[in-house]
């Protein structure tokens, strides 16, 4: 044995990566373990090997770093889905290259940190005999196997601030805000940021809405004397006609981005009041990862290394409070996390009065309704609340 890791980041960046890469580097050093570390994720693996050694020093003050030192890179070579659990093929002439490497490196086991996608393309590594161990890592804490990755609790926190500081502005200009997070095919970024941040109305992939109820909440909040919405939305939300707002790049996953846009724009068509976006984009990816993707990210380090030292190849580590586990990469990549719709977080969100724009505001009353001022009042003692506000609603706004 030539007591040699390999170690590699792949997918999105997130802050922690350079957490687990350090952590990895004094794991190995007190094992008396060699580490190498790949570049630009998988594609460092082959035609051209681009490595480079990690240790301590070299990884010294990286713990607090946002990014990767090693570089990461989310298309390439070895794509091994399309879209959501569609397996691809990776063909077999990378995997004799990535074999050849691992070799001629002799490197014990590989390290594999990425998300879904990533892990995918280990899972053929190992069903092509090349030692790999995962971590899950992305900022959509969309991988089932595990309570969190790390790189969420960072984009959350990020998420939260900007939602607190839309809030000043929106409530000063009696504006309605839009916040466009990332989240591909899950909603926990506008989930959790929207609780924390005292968001109104939340979309997200999991729930269907419909722009009628997304407006009924913003009438209803003005019927309370709240002149101010914010509503967050995940870049993976479909729109009511289903259909996801992106760029179609050939080869690479869909492109998201553009929700927030067409959000924004149909409820100021619609209620003639002053809405703007805000798209937080890439700042949820970037800076200091916070304590507790610090945390976690070592401890995957740590526990990555030690899962090479005993062979438990093919396996992905997953934390599950207080538990630090692992199971078989293929079950971790064969469903990803989504939100329960009616589950206790958007139980909770709608007991506190968030809509997921899914249907009316409770108690919403159509009583004085002008085409261009659209206002609202309170429900006169006695009077019917109308049966079908939805259709009400759009009659009065179209
Ligand atoms: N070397 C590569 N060649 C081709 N595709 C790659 C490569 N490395 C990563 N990918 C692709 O990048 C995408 C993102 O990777 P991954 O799922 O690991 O990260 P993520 O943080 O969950 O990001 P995302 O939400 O975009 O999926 C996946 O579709 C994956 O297949
Ligand atoms: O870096 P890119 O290509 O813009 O990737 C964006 C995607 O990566 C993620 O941030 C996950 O890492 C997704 O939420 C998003 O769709
Ligand atoms: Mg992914």
């Amino acid at each position: 044995m030539s007591k040699r890791i390999g170690i590699l980041t792949s997918g999105g960046d997130c802050p922690g990566l350079n957490a687990v890469i350090r952590g990895t580097a004094k794991s190995c050093d007190q094992l008396g373990y060699d580490c190498i570390g790949f570049l630009k994720g998988y594609e460092g693996l082959y035609d051209p090997v681009q490595y480079v050694p990690i240790t301590p020093k070299n990884t010294k003050g990286i713990l607090s770093q946002g990014g990767t030192i090693l570089g990461s890179t989310n298309k390439g070579r070895f794509a091994a889905v399309k879209g959501v659990n569609n397996r691809v093929e990776i063909e077999q002439h990378l995997i004799e290259g990535v074999k050849k490497t691992i070799e001629q490196l002799d490197i014990d086991g590989l390290i594999c940190v990425g998300g879904d996608g990533s892990l995918a393309i280990a899972q053929q590594f190992h069903e092509n005999g090349i030692p790999v161990v995962g971590v899950p890592k992305t900022i959509d804490n969309d991988l089932s196997a595990t309570a969190f990755t790390f790189g969420f609790d960072s984009a959350i926190e990020c998420a939260t601030d900007a939602l607190d500081r839309l809030h000043t502005t929106a409530a000063s200009h009696e504006r309605i805000m839009v916040l466009e997070v990332m989240g591909r095919h899950a909603g926990w970024i506008a989930l959790h940021a929207g609780i924390a941040g005292g968001g109104d109305v939340i979309l997200i992939p999991e729930i269907p809405w419909k722009f009628e109820h997304i407006c009924h909440k913003i009438l209803h909040r003005e019927s309370q004397g709240k002149k101010f919405t914010l509503v967050v939305v995940a870049e993976g939300a479909h729109m009511p006609d289903g259909n996801m707002v992106g760029q179609e790049v050939s080869g690479q996953q869909l492109k998201l981005g553009g929700i927030g846009r067409a959000v924004t724009d149909e409820i100021e068509r619609r209620l003639h009041r002053e809405t703007r976006l805000c798209v937080l984009g890439h700042l949820q990816r970037g800076g200091a990862p916070t304590t507790f993707d610090r945390a976690l990210a070592t401890q995957f380090g740590a526990h990555a290394v030690r899962m090479v030292v005993e062979g438990r190849f093919g396996e992905m580590l997953c934390y599950r409070p207080p538990e630090m586990t692992s199971v078989p990469i293929s079950e971790a990549v064969s469903r990803i996390r989504q939100v329960d719709p009616d589950g206790p977080m958007v139980q909770a969100a709608r007991a506190l009065g968030l809509s997921f724009g899914d249907r009316p505001a409770d108690e919403l009353s159509i009583g004085v309704f002008d085409k261009n001022v659209c206002y609202i009042h309170s429900r006169p003692e006695g009077e019917e609340l109308l049966a079908d506000t939805e259709a009400a609603v759009e009659a009065a706004l179209s």
